[in-house]
């Protein structure tokens, strides 16, 4: 793999992996740390690296623990340097200082060391580009040679590098203060976890999560006469338990305002806020949309920010959906101290191929069993089309479902529902049931 980490411009210190860690448009980093005046560049930013190094890069301890953060739409500016030095806190840096920049093979070097901690993990998505420009000259003729490093392996890492950008820029048009009196304001959350469990035991087959999207990289335009609120609607009266609403724009046509409207609509189901988060701001940002859920994808966060995004969000009230692609990732999830709810995607991002037989393998052995013994709620995701896909997943252990395309380009979804499950699933299956429902 090759390095993850980059200096960017601008900040003298590696903060690839660092979730919050974001490029503004400038160029300028937006979370560094500094040193006191008198301290020497080495020393001060050794002291920074060995210590995001020991947080695994994470950043979003950082934005917990109210470090001081050098861009203006900061989430937490109150502390003082010295409060922060006084606490072993991560120190904060001045871009603008007139220190010099380190020299290049320790950058290098630092690099690698990151690199390879975040490797070792098997965090497969970088989070940004590496530095360097996209082409480079080569020969006598001047052939143009694409920059690996600055071409995204994957659509979801292209999707993270995109994104990067958005946050920083969206983080500066609204502060974190802006979105926590948002948040105090809003209405309290209900129980995504709840709702699945509650409509599974009801109507005999996974509870389903039935997802509010137009498009996709895969798919492109998947319901051209694409109405939220409409489809919202129909999926809740076709017996849906949660909704999935892509909040992504650039790659999936969505936004937070079809969040903000399918939860203004009166709609009751507990809504997931399906976005690429990278930063504890699409936390805020999702909570004050009207989510009731979060989706943190396991290849794009490390272990640390899974823990710390996972505790920020429980903090606000929602509840989080932890994605994995592989056994590699189950691993990783599973060795984090709570999870409620994993969803394993059946998705292979390199290729678009989607194979229900991923769900399976993931759920096989010793796997499955320390997932049943800790009562985490598995949920299949994409590529369910039939009863037959159903039975599948439900037989592999998953008590819950997230279905997009097979329901959503069907002009009413909820015959879209029935079709996908062989019944209608909008009424109690389970008489033991219906007289306590009643
Ligand atoms: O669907 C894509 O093309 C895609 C590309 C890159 C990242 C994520 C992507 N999909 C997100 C999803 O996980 C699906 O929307 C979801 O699981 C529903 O899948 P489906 O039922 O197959 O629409």
């Amino acid at each position: 793999m090759t390095a993850t980490a980059a200096f960017l411009p601008g900040c003298r210190l590696p903060v690839a992996g660092a979730v919050g860690c974001s490029r503004t448009t400038t160029g300028r980093s937006t979370v560094c740390a500094s040193p006191s005046p008198k301290s020497s560049w080495a020393s001060s930013s050794l002291r920074v690296a060995s210590r995001l190094a020991a947080d695994s890069l994470s950043n979003a301890d950082a934005q917990l623990s109210g470090i001081r953060r050098c861009s203006s739409s900061s989430l937490d500016e109150t502390k003082s340097e010295k409060e922060m030095e006084g606490n072993g806190q991560h120190v904060v840096f001045d871009p603008k200082s007139n220190m010099p920049e380190p020299p290049p093979e320790w950058k290098e070097k630092e690099n690698e060391r990151i690199a390879a901690m975040i490797e070792k993990q098997g965090v497969s998505i970088r989070r940004r580009p590496e530095t360097g420009p996209p082409l480079h000259n080569v020969g006598a003729f001047q052939f143009k040679l694409q920059n690996a490093g600055n071409t995204p392996r994957n659509i979801l890492e292209e999707i993270i590098w995109s994104k990067d950008l958005e946050v920083a820029q969206m983080k500066e048009r609204m502060p974190v203060a802006t979105l926590k009196k948002l948040v105090d304001a809003a209405e309290s959350t209900r129980d995504f976890v709840g709702a699945l469990r509650r409509r599974a035991a009801e109507t005999g087959v996974p509870g389903l999560i039935a997802e509010v999207k137009k498009a996709s990289p895969s798919r492109g335009i998947i319901q051209p006469n694409f109405d939220p609120v409409r489809i919202a609607k129909a999926y809740e009266a076709g017996g849906a338990a949660c909704l999935s609403v892509l909040t992504d724009q650039k790659y999936f046509q969505g936004s937070f305002e079809n969040l903000q409207m399918i939860r203004a609509s009166g709609v009751q189901c507990p809504l997931l806020c399906k976005e690429f988060i990278i930063d504890a701001w699409q936390l805020y940002k999702a909570r004050a949309s009207g989510a009731d859920a979060v989706l943190l994808i396991s290849a794009v966060l490390p272990d640390q920010d899974l823990k710390y995004m996972s505790r920020i969000a429980k903090s606000l009230g929602l509840a989080v959906l932890i994605e994995v692609h592989s056994e590699r990732e189950m691993d990783r999830v599973l060795a984090l101290p709570t999870v409620d709810l994993v969803g394993i995607n059946n998705r292979n991002l390199e290729n678009f191929k989607v194979d229900i037989q991923n769900t399976v393998r993931l759920l096989e052995g010793e796997r499955g069993q320390t997932i049943r013994d800790r009562g985490i709620l598995v949920v299949g995701e994409s590529g369910l089309f039939t009863p037959a896909d159903i039975e599948v997943v439900q037989m592999a252990g998953c008590g819950a479902v997230l279905v997009g395309e097979s329901l959503v380009k069907q002009d009413d979804p909820r015959v879209g529902i029935a079709g996908l499950f062989g019944k209608d699933i909008s009424i109690i299956t389970n008489p033991s049931l219906e007289v306590s429902a009643a």
